[in-house]
């Protein structure tokens, strides 16, 4: 049976003093599902991230999410510049798993040890996908998570992404249609 892990129900959202940016949406993810979101920059793509992480509440209609983890656009900014990973990985997340999933990302587990500067911005986006997992989400919303990557890095972070798709379901935003097309089950293109 699919177990789902974000239902979104006749969602409707505007901004205050704004036209509806949803207007009756709905919009569903299966565990083992990659659905990816496409759309024109201000379509509403951050936004609905925004609504179903709760940090914007709907005008109307429902969201039902499992737990959910983030994986962001600029792997730079996902983490403190002056603290080293491991610190900040372990204030938000068990680290039970670490050295399986360390193992599993193609990553060695002593780079856990620098400060973000220091790693590639292939390396540290891989340590933001095992800060996410440790997390233990059945849901994962991943922003442009290759966008900063050049092709050949993005698409093995995308591959190393997807072999937890038995754990997870991936809500994906992009603007690469390729990239989309080849990871997703489902495509929702947002008119602006
Ligand atoms: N806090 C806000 N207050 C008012 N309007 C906003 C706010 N945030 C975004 N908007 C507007 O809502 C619309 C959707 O923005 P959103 O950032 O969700 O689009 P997007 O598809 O993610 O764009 P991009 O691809 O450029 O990231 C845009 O018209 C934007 O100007």
């Amino acid at each position: 049976m699919n177990q789902e892990v974000l239902r979104i129900e006749n969602l409707s959202f505007a901004y205050p003093h704004s036209k509806l940016l949803y207007d009756n949406f709905s919009l569903h993810v299966n565990i083992g599902e990659v659905v990816s979101i496409l759309g024109e920059s201000g379509s509403g793509k951050s936004t609905l991230f925004e609504l179903i992480a709760g940090n914007l509440k709907a005008k109307s209609g429902t969201i039902t999410t499992s737990k959910l983890s983030q994986i962001f656009q600029d792997p730079y900014t996902s983490f403190h510049p002056t603290y080293t990973i491991i610190n900040q990985i372990s204030d938000v997340a068990p680290l039970h798993d670490l050295h399986q999933l360390c193992h599993a990302l193609d990553l060695d587990p002593d780079v856990l040890a620098q400060k973000p500067h220091q790693l590639s911005g292939g390396q540290l986006q891989r340590c933001s996908i095992l800060r996410a997992l440790l997390m233990k989400p059945s849901l994962i919303l991943a922003d442009e998570p290759t966008s900063a990557l050049d092709n050949i890095t993005g698409l093995h972070v995308m591959q190393l992404l997807m072999q937890f798709l038995d754990q997870v379901g991936i809500l994906l935003i992009t603007h690469d249609k390729n990239l989309a097309a080849w990871c997703s089950d489902r495509m929702i293109e947002l008119k602006a």
